[in-house]
């Protein structure tokens, strides 16, 4: 398809060539897109040189498609624009930075690359014959007209345009909304769609620093290595598996793997999908750069088969006793409930990411989680699916200090040792933790009382857990009486 053109026929073309593309309409969000810049290189050539010459750019249909070409190209002279109008207005709103900037209706504004110079223009033309497009229809023709020297024709063919594409591209990846999904009720289709501002960041991440940058680097490498998958012939995805009790911060995680690499994230509900023809159904529908990801996949079906019955039925006793397990007993009767209403196997969901679906689309993560993941099916999670397990675990010192900061922006305090002492010895989850050192009111509490507060609850709990293992002990004295292993 020839994706640009423009017309040759002037005595001074020869000077100056006039690269336009045309652009039969735009998104509607675009009209609603707030225009501030003003350019002050205001370039008159352009109207000297309005007969153009003929040049088909065929090279670049392969990689981007009009629509494309237009995007990027709109999203490097925006940001262009904004860097301009920022650099000129002391009181730039750091704000506006995430709108949306375009160049107004026939505003100019001029590019030097490598030190050589081109002028961008966006022109609107009035047509008799009504456009026709996906988006709408109009009596305008929207392009861009690109002015250069003849004598940089190749350089501007072979480095410049296709530098705009790739900067335009990754301008508009960066400034693209994030979304999370979710499948609905009925389970047919991603139905609900909202924009994803989860705050999570690594850097606010309360774990041990090592893991931390083990997971970063992971996915910083898996980022950048498109190249790599294609030459080991494998599709560019990868999976991760968060296990670790309740309130260890799998789903922090999961989000601030999301804001790290800008991608979508698709939070499966597995119970709501009723079959495998459906599971395959929504799996299609998820777009490039974009996280999958099934939480709870030890309750979401019944994916462990008789192995793990067995072994439920083993553990139930011993779960009764544990109040962490038994906050989400609820939602655990709940979600089997609902899970008897789905026919989906663990080899419709294995055959699915590992077969045709993994090979059609690119820059995907899968992630699971799990409570308990020794009730998995070793199928489910072995390497090549699940390429990389992380373990989320109790808060101890390192994690701690790092929710001091963040909660109570504190790099020491006296009562920290004591604090770290206490959770070298018990079991409490950084959310626990985060919830006692969480100011009540950011007025009258002071960052010394939110600390005595989490310390007065480890110290509450450590007896508590002493008081626990006393009546363990008791208990295993009084079987074993009973049993008659040892004499009254
Ligand atoms: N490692 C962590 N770092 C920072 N904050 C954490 C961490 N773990 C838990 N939190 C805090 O505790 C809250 C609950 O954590 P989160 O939902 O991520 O845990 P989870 O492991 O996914 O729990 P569940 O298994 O119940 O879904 C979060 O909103 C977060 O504020």
């Amino acid at each position: 398809m020839e994706m640009f053109s423009s017309q040759f026929g002037s005595n001074l073309a020869g000077l100056m060539f006039i690269w336009t593309i045309y652009r039969h309409y735009l998104p509607p969000k675009i009209h609603e897109a707030i225009e501030y810049f003003t350019s002050r290189y205001t370039h008159k050539l352009a109207s000297f040189f309005s007969p153009y010459l003929d040049i088909t750019f065929n090279e670049y249909s392969n990689r981007f498609n009009r629509n494309e070409a237009y995007d990027a190209i709109q999203s490097y002279l925006g940001e262009k624009s904004s860097t301009e109008a920022k650099s000129m207005n002391a009181n730039y709103d750091e704000g506006a930075k995430s709108l949306l900037i375009k160049l107004g209706d026939n505003e100019e504004i001029m590019d030097d690359y490598s030190g050589v110079q081109v002028w961008w223009s966006f022109v609107k033309q009035h047509v008799e014959q009504p456009v026709i497009s996906y988006y709408r229809n109009s009596n305008e023709l929207r392009h861009y007209t690109l002015v250069f020297h003849a004598k940089h024709r190749k350089f501007i063919l072979d480095k410049y345009l296709p530098y705009v594409f790739e900067e335009g591209e990754a301008i508009t990846n960066r400034n693209k909304k994030r979304k999370l999904y979710t499948n609905g009720d009925d389970g047919e289709m991603w139905d609900n769609c909202i924009d994803f501002k989860h705050p999570a960041r690594f850097g606010m991440l309360a774990m041990e620093e090592a893991k931390k940058q083990m997971i970063l680097e992971d996915l910083q490498w898996f980022k950048g290595a498109k190249e790599y998958y294609a030459q080991i012939g494998k599709p560019w995805k990868r999976g991760y598996l968060l296990y670790g009790p309740p309130g260890t911060g799998k789903s922090t995680l999961v989000a601030a793997m999301a804001n790290l690499l800008d991608y979508d994230i698709y939070d499966l509900e597995l119970t709501a999908v009723k079959n495998n023809k459906q599971l395959r159904r929504l799996l299609i529908e998820t777009t490039c750069k974009s996280i999958i990801l099934i939480e709870d996949i030890d309750c979401s079906l019944d994916l462990t088969g008789q192995r793990a019955e067995k072994k439920e039925g083993d553990e139930e006793k011993a779960d009764e006793k544990d109040p962490l397990k038994n906050k989400h007993a609820g939602e655990k009767e709940a979600k089997d409930k609902k899970k008897k209403g789905s026919d989906v196997t663990l080899s419709g969901l294995l055959n699915f990411i590992d077969g045709i679906w993994s090979a059609c689309g690119e820059e995907r993560i899968i992630v699971f989680t799990t409570n308990h993941v020794d009730k998995l099916d070793p199928a489910l999670i072995r390497p090549g699916r699940m390429d990389l397990h992380i373990e989320l675990s109790y808060c101890r010192y390192e994690a701690f200090k790092m929710l001091a900061k963040n909660y109570l922006r504190l790099e020491s305090h006296p009562l920290f040792e004591t604090i770290g002492n206490l959770l070298e010895e018990i079991d409490v989850t950084p959310a626990d933790v985060a919830e006692n050192i969480m100011p009540r009111s950011l007025k009258t509490t002071t960052a010394e009382d939110c600390l005595k507060k989490l310390f007065v609850y480890l110290e509450k709990s450590k007896k508590e857990k002493k008081l626990k293992a006393e009546q363990e002990l008791m208990l295993e004295g009084g079987e074993k009486l009973a049993s008659g292993e040892i004499s009254g």
